[in-house]
């Protein structure tokens, strides 16, 4: 039984080399909807199956696959499970017990070899990026504001009031092209590692929708799932509500989908962090002002405080997190630039009703009690977003720097980590790292200083969903 229920199809196994001549590539069955294609000049010296193109399964003699694949075995559809090559029963060495001795592995061939290979990432066949999703136009923006608040009592006012935000940007936000950007950044890194499986994208609150793709992705003859959010932290709003949009989008299908853990305390992430707020003092400094006594202000999302409690139950929680990689950040930039830096911790974008807590202070509230205290320069750090979407180009381009404005505050918001160098490699890394676990290796797994390694698959409590905690999830065990 697979792990969705199916049956599938014991797998015929070759347990001799068939002295018939098969054709130079033929297909042969792996499992119920997955096909070997056989890659070799003969049949009858490469008795076993190179690769199958759904699972990226390769076998270990051939050349190319050789070098990529050195530690991979090719999936077996008995057991379900990825095996190291040694031990499965294609295996030269198997074989050559199975018939006494008399077996010789055939000759490596690699010259038929142009199908490219998925090795380092099996067992997953195709990586996701799951994203939120804005409007591209600004007929997409009620509809959009309507598929995000669903069910969540959001008033009409608020929504009219962020509306607004997207229209005064052309009734575009510039998430989607972002994502795009990301992508082809994630492509490329993929690219000189070597990696050929296919990235898609699928939003939970915008076209092209996580169902969408995901069904895509299982017509297209795939099945092991990779998702990379473009949400770093963990709290119901950045991890459970993703993985709740992504159970709900494989209903259907027979995908297996897998997350990499949260990444924010990667060092991948902090290095990009690093750099932007030491681009950010270049540019205030460029500007004349004296940045020793620049405050850094790393600012994220609100949340309801409930929401923040919630996350603490199985992880440190999402404000933990933020100073984890807050105190980092500062660090590194402290001892690059000599200077002992202060920072603070500060939210934006609070919605929901007035009365009930959010995470405070708001970043405008705190660039007045700066101004208060006599500072005459902020640096504000965006450090719980990926890339500059409505809520950094509108609540601290625009709000933000409206207040600092008019307080006569220097001040500059530095870059988020978009599609930073070490930023991407930090999540191929991660993606790397996941499927070695899903392999059952014991991959390295990088952190900050102070840092916790995020779970692969939550516990069940995990950033409870507080108004309907029965509601499944994906990546939970
Ligand atoms: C933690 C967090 C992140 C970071 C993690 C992540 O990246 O996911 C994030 C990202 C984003 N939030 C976004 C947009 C919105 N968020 C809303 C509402 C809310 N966000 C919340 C939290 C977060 N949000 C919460 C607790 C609510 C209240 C309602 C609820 O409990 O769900 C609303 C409804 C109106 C409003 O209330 O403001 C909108 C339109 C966009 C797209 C921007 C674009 O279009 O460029 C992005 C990237
Ligand atoms: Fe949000």
């Amino acid at each position: 039984m697979t792990s969705d229920g199916r049956t599938r199809p014991r797998r015929r196994i070759v347990r001799n080399p068939p002295a018939a001549v098969g054709p130079a590539r033929g297909i042969d069955r792996c499992c119920s909807s997955q096909n070997l294609t056989w890659i070799g000049t003969r049949r009858d010296r490469n008795p076993y199956p190179a690769r199958c193109w759904s699972h990226g399964a390769t076998d270990r003699s051939l050349g190319r696959a050789h070098k990529i694949a050195a530690s991979v075995g090719p999936y077996c559809p008995e057991s379900g499970r990825w095996v190291p090559l040694a031990q499965h029963s294609c295996h030269p060495a198997a074989l050559r017990q199975a018939v006494g001795g008399g077996f010789r592995p055939p000759e490596p061939v690699c010259e038929d070899l142009s199908v490219t290979t998925t090795a380092q990432l099996d067992p997953y066949d195709a990586v996701i990026l799951v994203s939120f999703g804005g409007p591209e136009k600004p007929e997409d923006v009620v509809p959009f504001l309507r598929n995000v608040t669903r069910g969540r009592g959001i008033p009409d006012e608020r929504l009219e009031v962020v509306g607004e935000h997207y229209y005064r940007f052309g009734g575009r936000s510039p998430i989607n092209d972002q994502c795009r950007e990301l992508i082809a950044a994630l492509r490329t890194e993929f690219d000189a590692r070597g990696i050929a499986t296919p990235i898609y994208w699928g939003n939970r609150n915008w076209d092209p929708y996580l169902a969408d793709t995901l069904h895509r992705i299982g017509a297209d003859g795939h099945r092991r799932v990779l998702a990379i959010t473009t949400s770093a932290y963990p709290s119901y709003s950045s991890c459970r509500q993703y993985r709740e949009n992504l159970f709900d989008a494989t209903r259907g299908t027979a995908l297996q989908v897998d997350r990499i853990r949260q990444y924010a305390d990667h060092p991948g992430f902090v290095a990009a962090s690093v750099d932007a707020v030491s681009t950010g003092l270049d540019r205030l400094a460029t500007d004349g002002v004296d940045t020793e006594r620049t405050r850094l202000v790393y600012v994220t999302h609100s949340i309801p405080a409930a929401m923040s409690e919630a996350s603490q139950r199985a992880t440190r929680g999402y404000v933990s997190w933020h100073r984890t990689v807050m105190a980092e950040v500062t660090r590194q930039v402290s001892a690059r630039l000599g200077t002992d830096y202060q920072a603070d911790l500060v939210y934006c974008s609070r919605s929901g009703a007035p009365g009930q807590p959010w995470l405070e202070p708001d970043v405008n509230d705190h660039l007045k009690s700066l101004a208060g205290q006599g500072i005459g320069s902020a640096l504000l750090v965006p450090i719980g977003f990926i890339s500059d979407h409505m809520e950094v180009i509108y609540d601290l381009d625009t709000e933000a720097a409206e207040t600092a404005e008019e307080l006569g505050l220097d001040f500059v918001r530095a870059d988020t980590a978009g599609v930073h160098p070490a930023f991407i490699r930090g999540l191929v890394d991660l993606a790397l790292e996941r499927a070695g676990a899903a392999r059952g290796q014991r991959p390295d797994q990088s952190v900050i200083a102070g840092g916790e390694i995020g779970a692969y698959e939550c516990p069940a409590d995990c950033c409870l969903n507080l108004r309907d905690p029965d509601r499944p999830a994906l990546c939970q065990r």
